[in-house]
């Protein structure tokens, strides 16, 4: 292995070498994704917290490991690989910083172990600061899509599952629940993971109906479930906490409950009647008006809503909807999502005018 003191060309040790290139690699890696929180998020809280790991670890670099840099000599500098040069997306700078910070933390925790006695203890405490971070913020990213979605639309088992979820996608549909009552475990597992893939590629959250345990195999953005399902807690502990856990209400009273055991959002249906959902009595417009002026988690009107009804119920006041046939079945599912999707736009745009608050069924007839 060689002498840990081992002097480089300079004269210094290699280990310092070592420890400065990977605190500057860390601090930089944090800076990156501290300018996301900041300018890209407006979120100050993550933003304090980068600082703050960014002040830590200046602290550890001391003008000797400072002086131990000479970049001329560095062979790592030539080596570089041709994805380094190439990034497709926001999201992918931010991954590919938080990986690049968790491996330079790693590198400083290991070898910081031999320059100080505290070290490596102060930098695997950081180590785990960026791991809650990097979970903080896909949790916010999947709230904030929660938050900004209209339509969401409910899966029934179909020939035609993966090209009529695609095509509703094309049109801008940011989320999508796989409901399947019928269909054996290893195939609904299989439909699960392929949808799973087909959202994150559009950028839509992907959810799944009833199974906790479907959910975590196909890593998705959380679960739907019912009044006679898994309790909210339990699947948040199976989970972790930053999946999205939905639940159905049909009444005031279980929309309170729903609310109180922490749901991140709700349906609120049947609306109408529907032969999705044989056995459901409709709850009706009114729920709908309750909901618009009670719930304080985002939530989704659902059952037996069409493009022919559905004005009705947005001036009840809803301003997500959550559909099955009416997508499923469509000839154009692109079509029929931008068009729901215009109707929020439209309604949104008359809500700003009239300045109607947000929590007020309308009436623009
Ligand atoms: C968005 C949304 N709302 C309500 C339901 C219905 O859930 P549940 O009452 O558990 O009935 P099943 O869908 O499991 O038959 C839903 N799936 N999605
Ligand atoms: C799955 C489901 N849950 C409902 C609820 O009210 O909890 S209504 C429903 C079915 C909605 O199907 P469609 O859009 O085809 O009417
Ligand atoms: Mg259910």
């Amino acid at each position: 292995m060689g002498d840990l003191n081992h002097k480089t060309k300079l004269g210094q040790p290699a280990l310092y070498r070592i420890l400065d290139a990977n605190l500057d690699r860390a601090r930089e890696g944090i800076r990156t994704i501290e300018e996301w929180f900041r300018f890209g998020l407006d979120n100050s809280e993550m933003a304090a917290e980068c600082k703050n790991l960014r002040q830590q670890l200046a602290q550890w670099h001391s003008n000797e490991l400072r002086m131990s840099r000479d970049t001329t000599t560095d062979v790592g500098t030539q080596l570089s690989h041709p994805s380094e040069e190439n990034r497709e997306s926001l999201e992918q700078v931010i991954q590919v910083n938080f990986c690049r910070v968790e491996e330079a933390l790693r590198v400083l925790e290991e070898y910081g172990k031999v320059y100080h006695p505290n070290m490596g203890a102060a930098v695997k405490q950081m180590r785990y600061r960026v791991y809650t971070l990097e979970s903080n913020l896909l949790a916010y990213g999947r709230h904030q899509k929660l938050q900004r979605a209209n339509l969401y639309l409910v899966t029934s088992p179909s020939e035609r599952l993966m090209s009529v979820v695609e095509a509703a996608l094309q049109g801008g549909l940011k989320v999508v629940q796989y409901r399947d009552k019928d269909t054996d475990d290893h195939q609904r597992w299989k439909n699960a993971r392929q949808l799973c893939q087909l959202c994150h590629r559009y950028n839509a959250l992907f959810l799944v109906n009833d199974r906790v345990d479907i959910a975590i195999a196909v890593n998705a953005d959380g679960v739907h479930l019912g009044q006679q399902d898994l309790p909210i807690a339990v699947a948040k502990q199976l989970l972790g906490p930053q999946k999205i856990v939905g639940k159905s209400t049909t009444n005031p009273e279980e929309m309170k409950l729903a609310i109180a055991e922490g749901a991140d959002y709700i349906g609120v249906g049947p609306v109408y009647a529907t032969p999705t959902k044989p056995d459901k009595q409709a709850a009706g417009l009114e729920y709908v008006r309750h909901a618009t002026r009670h719930a304080s988690v985002p939530w989704f009107a659902i059952g037996g809503i069409n493009m022919n009804n559905f004005d009705d119920v947005l001036m009840a006041g809803a301003t997500r909807v959550a559909v099955v046939r009416s997508l499923m079945q469509a000839e154009q599912p692109t079509l029929v999502t931008q068009y729901f999707l215009s109707q929020f736009t439209r309604v949104q745009t008359l809500r700003d005018r009239q300045i109607v608050p947000e929590n007020t069924p309308a009436d623009f007839s």
